[in-house]
């Protein structure tokens, strides 16, 4: 039997890739576009809105009659005219005149703001109207200016862009009656496996119903491409061969479903040689979908999906799916992937990359990713409740509830490119971090001093600066025997967090985490850790600084010195106010 090497997941995609096509433009009407991907990149050819005009029902009228407006000598315009929207006023506006105006109209010439309704009064003198106005209107007040949404030459759209309905918008904004958009590829279906009943047929003995292939069918649907569905293979090695061989003429993609281990009856690899076609893996380093295989032929893709449901679709999302949406020129043919606490255990460690499915939801402005059913390739019922896939990478470990984890959204139309998805943080060996991990941090026990690092680790990261405040022995002559630290707790959390704030405005690519500890502390021993990551070391060093001096001037942390010979609180952290008597109590800092 022949040995199968497994390849890394990212491994496969980037052999795939390198087989990527992109199809045709065709046109269809603009009500058919929405869910369709743009074949052109959309420039404007004018200007959005074409012409100067009114954001408001009201008049327009000329600033510099207004100059001398004030509430003691109100300006009075002449009313000649009105216009609403769609009409043009004909003549130029002179002094002291105003038009009346609708929203959307266009600004008659010699007018340069309007004002509102709402802010004159109304009046007719000699049967002509009349407007009163008792402030000074500034130039291009209440103008909508020609091109303020969009200018004449931008890009308003790609090419390859998912169409919305905001799209829609935009294309019907510009005249597209018909919509360039991306031939979807037709992707063919074959079920193989001679246990498999149509959906039809009552169950018998040692069969099962074929749900993968109306599965597939959707998920082709879903990625934007044509399914089209050959039905099931026969039994014998020789037609399945010819039924692979004539279904792949008919189409730009073939999917098969089943036969693709290692099997007696698993013909995909035999029909692969058969029809000389160059196997690109047959094995991959994750689970389920292990067995996923993918061969090219004449330069059209052939994806073996597994015969197990779970697997096989995981397989299509993973690997099916970008190929499509290349070929519809998305410029993101990824599933985007997020990350999110995990919502329960997973102790067993395994070193293949794990894809459990799972539902993801809000919890207390958490994305919590909760695995759904059984965890096995060959479970259906999961599927129906799964919006996401949980991505575990393999290792000696296992996952507990709560540790931050990758999780590839299925029902995500933006996407995401192949290097952001080989590239972030995301994709990166395991997070350390945990659904209830605190950056700012009062603590009583000792602090460990690695747990405030990790807390900053990340892969933008090209450096973290610790700063680590111990107490010292001797202070100007004086001897100190142990720190005594107190803390109104809550509002010491509160403003190490402020500071987090005003250091992540000023050095934006920052982050920090600060543990400050209270209680008896002796010689030597760790009073305060910053730890600040950035991807380079001057800001990490900066906001570092900053964030101690900031923590001695607004943190409410009161410390006892016990000298050699007697005690003194000090007020505050910058050792300027010391405490007359007794010790501090919460209302000073209230
Ligand atoms: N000796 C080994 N056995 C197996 C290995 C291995 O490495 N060595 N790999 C296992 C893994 S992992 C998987 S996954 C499966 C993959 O098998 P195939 O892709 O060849 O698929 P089949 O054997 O045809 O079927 C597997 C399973 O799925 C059911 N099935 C098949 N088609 C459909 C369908 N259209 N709808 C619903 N269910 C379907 C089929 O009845 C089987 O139960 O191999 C393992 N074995
Ligand atoms: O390909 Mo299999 O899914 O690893 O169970």
């Amino acid at each position: 039997m022949e040995r199968r090497r497994p390849i890394k997941v990212n491994e496969a995609i980037s052999r795939l890739m390198e087989f990527k096509t992109a199809g045709s433009v065709e046109y269809v009407h603009i009500e058919e576009s929405y869910g369709r991907f743009l074949g052109e990149d959309i420039i404007a050819d004018h200007h959005v809105p074409p012409f100067d005009r009114s954001p408001y029902d009201g008049f327009a009228i000329r600033s510099s009659d207004t100059a001398e407006g004030s509430r003691t000598n109100p300006i009075t315009l002449k009313v000649v005219g009105e216009i609403g929207a769609g009409s043009v006023f004909p003549e130029t506006v002179q002094e002291n005149e105003a038009v009346r105006i609708m929203t959307g109209a266009q600004i008659p010439a010699g007018c340069d703001a309007v004002v509102m309704l709402e802010i004159v009064k109304e009046e007719m003198s000699d049967n002509e109207p009349y407007i009163i106005l008792k402030r000074k209107i500034k130039e291009n007040d209440n103008i909508s200016f020609a091109g303020e949404d969009t200018k004449k030459g931008t890009t308003v759209a790609k090419k390859g862009t998912y169409i919305t309905p905001g799209v829609v918008a935009v294309l019907a904004t510009f005249g597209y009656k018909r919509v360039p958009v991306s031939v979807k590829p037709k992707v063919g279906i074959i079920a193989t496996g001679s246990e498999l009943l149509e959906l039809d047929e009552p169950l018998q003995p040692g069969k099962i119903r074929n749900s993968n292939a109306y599965m597939i069918y959707s998920q082709v649907v879903r990625a934007g491409a044509v399914p089209i569905y050959f039905g099931q293979f026969c039994d014998d090695l020789d037609t399945c061969f010819h039924q692979v061989r004539d279904a792949l003429a008919k189409v730009d993609i073939l999917i098969t479903t089943g036969g693709v281990s290692v099997g007696d009856y698993d013909y995909l690899p035999a029909i692969y040689g058969k029809i000389g076609a160059n196997v690109l893996f047959n094995k991959i380093a994750m689970r389920p979908g292990s067995v996923t295989t993918v061969a090219e032929k004449d330069g059209k893709l052939l994806f073996g999906l597994s015969g197990n449901p779970s697997a096989c679709y995981v397989g299509f999302e993973l690997f099916t799916r970008p190929i499509i949406r290349t070929y519809l020129h998305a410029s993101r043919p990824f599933l985007k992937k997020e990350m999110a606490f995990l919502g329960g255990n997973f102790a067993k460690a395994n070193p293949f990359d794990r894809f459990v499915r799972g539902h993801i939801t809000y919890q207390d402005g958490k994305l919590v990713a909760t695995p759904v059913g059984l965890d096995k390739s060959n479970v259906v019922s999961s599927l129906a409740e799964a919006n996401i896939l949980i991505n575990l990478p393999g290792g000696t470990k296992g996952y507990e509830k709560g540790m931050e984890v990758a999780v590839i959204l299925l029902e995500d139309q933006e996407g995401t490119t192949f290097e952001a998805l080989v590239n972030t943080e995301i994709n990166s060996r395991r997070s350390r971090r945990h659904m209830n991990e605190k950056l700012f941090e009062i603590a009583e026990a000792p602090i460990q001093i690695d747990a405030v690092i990790q807390k900053v680790e990340r892969r933008e990261a090209g450096a973290i600066t610790t700063f680590i405040g111990t107490v010292r022995e001797w202070t100007r002559g004086k001897q100190t025997m142990y720190l005594e630290y107190q803390a109104y707790i809550p509002m010491a959390v509160k403003m190490l967090a402020e500071i987090g704030e005003e250091i992540s405005e000023k050095w934006p690519d920052t982050k920090i985490a600060i543990t400050h500890r209270i209680g008896r502390l002796d010689i030597s021993e760790i009073a305060v850790v910053i730890a600040v990551s950035s991807p380079h070391r001057k800001a990490a060093y900066e906001a570092n600084e900053y964030a101690i001096e900031r923590i001695k001037q607004i943190v409410p942390i009161w410390k006892k010195e016990h000298w050699s010979d007697g005690e003194t609180w000090i007020g505050d952290q910058l050792e300027k106010v010391p405490y007359e008597s007794g010790k501090p109590n919460v209302k000073d800092v209230e």
